[in-house]
């Protein structure tokens, strides 16, 4: 597994965006996607971002995506997995990189046919601590022409990351400007953040 959190964060190092494949296992991966389906037919995803009705409406111009937080009080085995792996990354990026990562919180998400997220910073305005962005994606085959590309507005170009199964994708929250373009098809993934809360 440290190879593959190597890559990540070497890449992450070399082009402000770290990619790699195998973080999750195919294994894994299929039970989680397998969960998100299972959230979605059942109704238990919300729309992102919202507060309260006002917002509500607000936020559904900057984001349509679903989402549904991962929390160990589901006890559900896959999950409990996937927590452990984020640990386990979370101790090799503090040992190796001298962050200060000391929580983290990942959602599933699901944008349906016609979705996207405008371009924004993952750190809010009023509280600095997430680090770091990581973003998993579940989506066995994209072609071009599903959109749901995502987007990174680097200074002098955009990046265009397809969000097909197996990619992970790491930067930080601070800084960079992105957005999730709209997808003719539905686009699962999980996202969270890596956080200090010193
Ligand atoms: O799903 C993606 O590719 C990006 C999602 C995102 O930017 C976010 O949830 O903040
Ligand atoms: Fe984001």
């Amino acid at each position: 597994m440290q190879k593959i959190f190597n890559t990540l964060i070497d890449s992450y190092i070399d082009n402000s965006v770290g990619i790699t494949e195998g973080f999750l296992t195919k294994r894994l991966a299929a039970h989680l996607k397998e969960n998100l389906a299972l959230l979605y037919q059942n109704r238990k995803m919300q729309n992102a971002g919202t507060g309260n009705e006002a917002l509500a409406v607000q936020n559904k111009a900057v984001r349509s995506d679903q989402i549904y937080w991962l929390d160990p009080s589901h006890n559900d085995p896959y999950e409990d997995e996937f927590f452990a792996l984020i640990d386990d990354f979370v101790k090799h990026l503090n040992s190796t990189c001298y962050t200060s990562i000391t929580s983290y919180e990942f959602h599933y998400a699901l944008y349906e046919e016609g979705s996207f997220y405008k371009k924004h910073i993952d750190q809010f305005r009023n509280n600095d601590s997430r680090q770091f962005s990581m973003i998993m994606y579940l989506n066995e085959s994209w072609q071009t022409g599903d959109g749901g590309e995502l987007c990174i507005h680097h200074d002098t170009f955009e990046q265009k990351i397809t969000p097909l199964n197996g990619k992970s994708v790491f930067f930080k929250s601070s800084e960079l400007l992105h957005e999730v373009a709209l997808t003719n098809k539905p686009r699962m993934s999980i996202t969270g953040w890596l956080k200090s809360d010193l």
